[in-house]
């Protein structure tokens, strides 16, 4: 979605920059748009909330831009190849590891876990990207950067594989400011020998016999390095010199040193601005598959409003660690909720206001849109924008407890809720579970109601109405079984 700009693009954004290790003016290549790239899940399992993290952060991120007078097209990848056990360039592809656990086709994995990371992030109301292009539709794209980078004497073949030689790239450790890393554990003798350095990492890797993911590369058959498809996807779809390169801060080192060497030195200049999100912790640490200390995004929303969810997420910087405690749960919810009563409470109240003039409540509600605007402008502090609509809310709240508050006045309030929290922050979403679990009450007793009728209906002997019921609930999808206990249904 690149929503059209309803305001000249702000040129006060400050972002901190990872390469230049601090808060820098944002300046778009070209004026008004903003080109963002993502690094996006690997689909061999469903998304915890660590993910979720990350989504929601870069989220907010683009929003915010877009508030802010950009258009913004945002890419985000979906690795389904060449991802590695251990992250390294030796062991198991991930995906195919889940495809023989799950006895599923590798696409039928990437598949399931595509669609169900896409379930989650709709339900935390994460926009979806412009382009979410996957890396299997990508390899001529990547072979054709990996023969660059060959041309020009930055990688070798070796053994049906390639490699990116470090040490023909002075500048290969600029982002993390890790200059050496052997990357080895793990990695087989075989690999450790193909390799001039340890460093070296792999751009495409020869298929072992029974590799069922392969394409033909004049190396022979293989399939590509796990760095080399962001490097592809974001120049094509993005150009040189994008603006912006996202991801969680764990893939500083190696993922997007990777990026950036295996681009820039095949001749193409690359992201201008590196952000990326800290972490979610469980106990202190982070939450990760491998660990297996993860909460999944499903198992989430199972038992919370996706949007108390979302809350919390904004609830903290995305460069801060967010900590996930059944504690920091209670506390966004009751903070979510007064946000989102006093929203509603002005929402109910608006049709009926006066008209009457009100300067000092619509300078005071002017004033907290100003300190949350201030607090997105300065690397996205989503921390200080949620405590400017808290301080919305106590001058909203006393408004509305004092007197009746006039037309405008409201309009002003639900503008600043709407707005920032809403197309901003991605908060107030409709749909969300507690609208949800509304439906589910008043479906129950709808249904309630009809398989009494249903029940009369059979009593009274008029049977061709209660057919002409449970079919009309057939066609939607509803079976009715009668049973001992009397009538059940289900869909
Ligand atoms: N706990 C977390 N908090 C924030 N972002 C995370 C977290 N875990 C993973 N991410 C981000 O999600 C993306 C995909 O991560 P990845 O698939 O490696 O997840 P993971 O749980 O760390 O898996 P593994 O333990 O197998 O490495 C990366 O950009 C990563 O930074
Ligand atoms: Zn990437």
């Amino acid at each position: 979605m690149t929503q059209a700009p309803t305001r000249t693009p702000d040129p006060d954004i400050l972002l901190y920059d990872t390469m230049q290790r601090q808060k820098v003016r944002f300046v778009p290549t070209a004026p008004g748009r903003v080109g963002m790239y993502l690094c996006g899940p690997t689909v061999y399992s469903d998304a915890h909330l660590g993910h979720a993290k990350k989504e929601v952060a870069f989220d907010v991120i683009r929003r915010a831009l877009m508030h802010f007078g950009y258009a913004v097209r945002y890419v985000t990848n979906v690795t389904d190849v060449g991802h590695l056990q251990n992250d390294s360039d030796d062991g198991e592809d991930k995906l195919l590891a889940r495809a023989r656990l799950e006895s599923l086709e590798p696409m039928e994995v990437a598949d399931k876990y595509f669609w169900s990371f896409v379930r989650d992030m709709d339900a935390l109301n994460v926009l979806k990207p412009s382009i979410n292009p996957r890396a299997t539709g990508h390899v001529p794209e990547q072979i054709k950067l990996i023969e660059e980078l060959i041309e020009r004497g930055h990688a070798y073949e070796a053994n049906g594989s390639v490699y990116f030689d470090v040490r023909s790239w002075p500048e290969y450790g600029k982002l993390s400011g890790r200059r050496l890393d052997d990357q080895e554990e793990g990695t087989r003798e075989e690999v450790r020998e193909e390799k001039r350095d340890p460093r070296d990492f792999a751009l495409w890797k020869r298929a072992e016999p029974g590799h069922i993911m392969r394409w033909e590369s004049p190396w022979g058959l293989g399939f590509p390095g796990w760095h080399i498809e962001c490097s592809a996807m974001s120049l094509k779809y993005l150009g040189e010199g994008f603006d912006i390169h996202g991801g969680g801060l764990d893939l500083q080192f190696p993922h997007h040193e990777a990026e950036i060497a295996q681009s820039e030195a095949a001749g193409h200049p690359f992201a201008r601005y590196w952000m990326h999100n800290n972490m979610l912790t469980i106990g202190g640490e982070k939450m990760s598959k491998s660990k297996g200390n993860f909460t999944t995004v499903q198992d989430v929303l199972a038992r919370h409003d996706p949007m108390v969810v979302r809350f919390l997420l904004v609830s903290s910087h995305y460069r801060s660690v967010t900590e996930f405690s059944d504690a920091a749960f209670e506390s966004a919810r009751s903070g979510y909720r007064r946000l989102s009563e006093a929203l509603h409470e002005v929402e109910r109240r608006l049709p009926s206001a006066p008209e009457r003039p009100e300067p000092a409540l619509l300078a005071k509600i002017g004033g907290h849109v100003r300190e949350f605007e201030d607090a997105m402008r300065d690397d996205f502090n989503t921390p200080r924008a949620v405590a400017a609509l808290f301080g919305l809310t106590t001058d909203v709240n006393a408004a509305l407890n004092a007197e009746e508050v006039g037309r405008e006045a409201l309009e002003a309030a639900r503008d600043a809720y709407r707005t920032l929290g809403g197309d901003v922050l991605g908060l107030f979403a409709e749909g969300g579970a507690t609208a949800r679990q509304d439906d589910t009450q008043v479906v129950d007793a709808l249904m309630d109601l009809v398989l009494k009728a249903r029940q009369n209906y059979r009593l009274n002997k008029q049977y061709a109405q209660a057919d002409e019921l449970r079919g009309t609930l057939a066609r939607v999808g509803v079976t009715v079984e009668d049973t001992k206990e009397g009538p059940r249904w289900r869909r």
